[in-house]
């Protein structure tokens, strides 16, 4: 058995970085950055008055002045002002040559063309004006490179000049699930069989993640079924499989996969749940085959799959973050495999679910943390700050 941490090195080691697209900016959110977003010009372009007013000289003040004209947003005043003159301005338009400050309407009495102060005379040159270049420089960078594009980065592009960003593409991952047991959502069952939760599980954990999921179904026990399976999956960028990981006589995926022409890399890491997790290569596709157990599948995707899919997909923190936070019960001693709790987080205090088994489904339906119980990890008592990831899928 190998540690998490060798498990992550030699995964990412197995998979290369998707072709950069030039992406348009209402496709490109979610996807990451495949160069830093560097300013293509400066904002505000010119100054711009923040209020609707009249634009004056500082040195006028306190007045009176002659209003000579209008600047309104995208309707520039081509003229300059000479002493005692302003010009009635709107918010987003621009100041007129000579002028450095901004009287809003609310301080200004206006009769005819001539205005005079009836409220607060301005402190300061630049009073309510955005000056050139005060939100952002021509290159000035913006974004890093492997940052995951939000609405955020896409109002700062559109506002540097960008049409288009260049971005990684998605990989593709194919889902294979396996077992005679498994019936499909929703359908009629007989006591032996058991609804395939983990395809469509794990195709919603990769939802907010730019890739391409293609469910293949469920191959049955044998190798013929996984042959065809894998056969199909071909082409895609990561294939996924799900169950039949284990040493069991029907758990043949470590097989199948070697069969079908796979280098595999590792398989049986030392985390719980998760420990038959494998990885490989088949082709120019990245294997990774998870666990059956719906609590190992769970983990073991949060924790393997979607860094997998971020790290093709070109971002530069594939991993998740821990945090921390007081636990509300005593946790016992961990042991040779680090451990992750689902747990629940709420005012800031973090409980464990007393039922552990990765085979039970329901504690996930509520679950938003995994508390990180690194190998050996000591006894936890109560209102100790353990760690954990927060479950943001
Ligand atoms: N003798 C040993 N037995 C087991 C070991 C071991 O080391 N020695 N490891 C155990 C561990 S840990 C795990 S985890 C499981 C994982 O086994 P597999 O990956 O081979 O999973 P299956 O046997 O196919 O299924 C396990 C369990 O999960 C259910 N399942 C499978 N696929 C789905 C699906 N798509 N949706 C919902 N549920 C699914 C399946 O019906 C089983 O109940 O092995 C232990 N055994
Ligand atoms: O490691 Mo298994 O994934 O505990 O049930």
């Amino acid at each position: 058995m190998i540690s998490v941490e060798e498990a992550r090195q030699r995964l990412l080691k197995l998979a290369s970085l998707m072709p950069v697209v030039s992406t348009p900016l209402p496709l490109a959110k979610g996807r990451f950055l495949a160069e830093d977003l560097i300013a293509r010009r400066q904002q505000p372009a010119a100054h711009m008055s923040a209020m609707d007013g009249y634009a004056v000289r500082f040195s006028d003040c306190p007045g009176p002045w002659s209003v000579i004209g209008e600047s309104a947003a995208g309707h520039r005043y081509n003229g300059a002002l000479a002493a005692g003159e302003a010009v009635r301005i709107f918010t987003g338009a621009h100041l007129p040559e000579n002028s450095d400050c901004v009287i809003i309407q609310e301080d200004i009495e206006r009769s005819g063309d001539n205005i005079s102060l009836c409220g607060d005379a301005p402190h300061q040159k630049w009073h309510h004006v955005r000056k050139a270049g005060s939100d952002f420089s021509n290159g000035d960078r913006l974004a890093q490179a492997g940052t995951q594009v939000n609405a955020g980065i896409i109002a700062a592009a559109a506002m540097a000049g960008y049409g288009d960003l260049p971005l990684f593409a998605g990989p593709r991952v194919a889902i294979i699930s396996s077992g005679d047991e498994l019936v499909p959502p929703g359908l009629p069952l007989r006591t032996e069989q058991i609804p395939s939760s983990n395809a469509v599980m794990i195709a919603a954990m990769l939802s907010s993640l730019p890739c391409e999921v293609q469910d293949l179904g469920i191959a049955r026990d044998n190798l013929a079924s996984l042959a065809e399976k894998l056969e199909q999956a071909k082409g895609a960028d990561i294939i996924v499989t799900i169950g039949g990981a284990s040493v069991g006589d029907h758990d043949l995926v470590h097989r199948a996969a070697t069969d079908a022409g796979a280098t595999m890399d590792f398989w049986r890491i030392a985390v719980r749940p998760g420990k038959p997790l494998m990885a490989g290569k088949l082709g120019n596709s990245v294997m990774l085959g998870l666990p059956g157990n719906p609590g190992s599948a769970f983990v073991t995707a949060f924790l393997f799959l979607l860094p997998l899919v971020r790290h093709m997909a070109g971002s530069a923190q594939p991993w998740p973050t821990s945090l921390s936070a007081p636990c509300t019960t005593a946790i016992a001693a961990g042991g040779p495999r680090a451990e992750y709790l689902r747990a629940v987080l709420q005012d800031g205090e973090l409980t464990p679910f007393h039922m552990q088994d990765s085979g039970v489904t329901k504690p996930l339906a509520s679950a938003n943390a995994l508390i990180i119980r690194p190998v050996d990890a000591p006894p936890v008592g109560v209102g100790d700050i353990v760690a954990y990831l927060p479950l943001d899928i």
